[in-house]
C-alpha cells in the first residue's frame, strides 16, 4: 500500500477558495475554477451587500425598476465608503433608454439576483457571466442569508464558471431576447452551435417545456385502474424516460430533480417499481447536492417517495414470488 502520505508534512489551510476573477476574452471579467471541482462542491457562498424587497413584488413578473430606485439609493447610502466603492466597480449595462443616466440602478439591474421575494446585490457572484449550459446551479438559502452557488458537473482546473441569468426552456431567440438586457450576444456552447445543431437543440428545449406542462398535471401516484388508463400509463412512463434522456442531453442540471421525480412517479403509475424507484433515488441524490443535510421540502419528498417505491417493489416481488410457489 502507498504509505508516502505518512511521510509527506501536512498543514491545515482551512479551505482555500475554489475560483477567481479575472479578464474573460469578449466579456469583461469572469470567474474562474483554480482547482477541480466536483459536482455539488459549493464554489461561493456570500450574503448580499444590499438587500431589499420591492414594494410591488409579484411572482414571474419583472420588477418594476423604477418603483425601487428610491430603495436602492437608501441602502446604498447606508454603507461604508468602502462597501459603496466595490458596488460602484461592479459592472453596469446601461440601456439605451438609461443613457448616461443612474449609474447605481444600471448595476443593480445588470448583478442583481432573485432572493426569495427580495432582491440582492452579492459583489464576488457578480463576476459570474452567464450560459445557457451553465456548469453550475444556485440557491438563496434563506436560513443562512447567503447566496451558494455550486457545481451541477465536474469543472476542470482553469475552466470559467457559468451561472445562467435566464429561464432555459426557450429557443435560442428567445433567449437572446432575454439577454438583451444584459447588453451582450451569447455565444455559450449551446447559442454558439451550427445551425442544424441549434435547430435541434431549439427544439429539444421547447419539446421539454411542453412535456414538463404536460406531467404536471398527472404528478399522482394512483394507479389507473381501467385498461386504457393502464395503456396510457405506460406510455407515459416511456415518454418520461425520453424526457430524461433530453434534458441531460442538453445538459440541463437545473431540471434534473424534476425530470427525475415525473420519470418516478409515471413509472410508478405503470406499477413499474424498479425503475421508478431508481429514478426517485436518482432525483434524491441529485437534490442532496444543494442540499446536503436534506432540510429543504423538495429534497424530503423524493426521499419519502424513494422509500415509499423500495416498499412497493418489495412488496411486489414478495407477490410474484408467493405466486411462483403455488
Ligand atoms: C453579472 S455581470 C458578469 C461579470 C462581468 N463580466 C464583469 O466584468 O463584471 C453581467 C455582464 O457580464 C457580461 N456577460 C455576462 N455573460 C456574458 C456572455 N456569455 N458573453 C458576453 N458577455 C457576458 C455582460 O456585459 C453582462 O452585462
Amino acid at each position: 500500500a502507498d504509505s508516502s502520505w505518512l511521510t509527506r508534512s501536512h498543514s491545515c489551510v482551512g479551505s482555500p477558495q475554489v475560483w477567481e476573477a479575472r479578464p474573460s476574452p469578449g466579456k469583461g471579467l469572469g470567474v474562474y475554477a483554480t482547482r477541480t471541482i466536483e459536482p455539488g462542491d459549493i464554489i461561493l457562498s456570500e450574503p448580499p451587500i444590499i438587500h431589499f424587497a420591492p414594494s410591488e413584488f409579484r411572482d414571474g413578473v419583472a420588477y418594476p425598476l423604477n418603483d425601487i430606485t428610491a430603495t436602492l439609493q437608501a441602502s446604498f447610502d447606508a454603507l461604508s465608503p468602502g462597501e459603496q466603492a466595490q458596488v460602484m466597480s461592479l459592472h453596469a449595462y446601461m440601456t439605451p433608454a438609461e443613457k448616461a443616466g443612474d449609474q447605481l440602478m444600471a448595476i443593480f439591474r445588470s448583478n442583481a439576483y432573485t432572493t426569495g421575494d427580495s432582491l440582492g446585490l452579492f459583489p464576488k457572484g457578480s463576476r459570474i457571466n452567464h450560459s445557457c449550459r451553465p456548469n453550475t446551479s444556485q440557491y438563496w438559502s434563506a436560513n443562512l442569508g447567503r447566496r451558494i452557488v455550486y457545481a451541477n458537473r465536474h469543472i476542470e482546473e482553469g475552466e470559467e464558471i457559468y451561472a445562467s441569468y435566464i429561464p432555459l426552456l426557450h429557443p435560442h431567440e428567445a433567449r437572446q431576447r432575454r439577454l438583451d438586457q444584459y447588453g451582450f450576444k451569447c455565444t455559450c456552447s449551446a447559442c454558439a452551435l451550427d445551425q442544424g445543431a441549434r435547430n435541434a437543440s431549439d427544439q429539444r428545449r421547447q419539446d421539454l417545456a411542453k412535456a414538463f406542462a404536460a406531467f404536471e398535471s398527472q404528478l399522482t401516484l394512483s394507479v389507473p385502474g381501467s385498461v386504457v388508463g393502464k395503456r396510457k400509463a405506460r406510455k407515459n412512463a416511456e415518454a418520461s424516460i425520453q424526457l430524461v434522456e433530453e434534458i441531460e442531453k442538453e445538459g440541463l442540471a437545473d431540471y434534473y430533480i424534476k425530470a427525475y421525480h415525473i420519470a418516478a412517479v409515471m413509472h410508478a403509475r405503470a406499477e413499474d417499481w424498479k425503475p421508478a424507484t431508481l429514478f426517485a433515488n436518482k432525483g434524491y441524490e441529485t437534490s442532496l447536492l444543494a442540499d446536503h443535510n436534506a432540510r429543504s421540502a423538495g429534497t424530503k419528498e423524493l426521499q419519502a417517495l424513494t422509500n415509499h417505491l423500495i416498499n412497493k417493489w418489495n412488496d411486489h416481488l414478495r407477490d410474484k414470488a408467493m405466486e411462483h410457489g403455488k
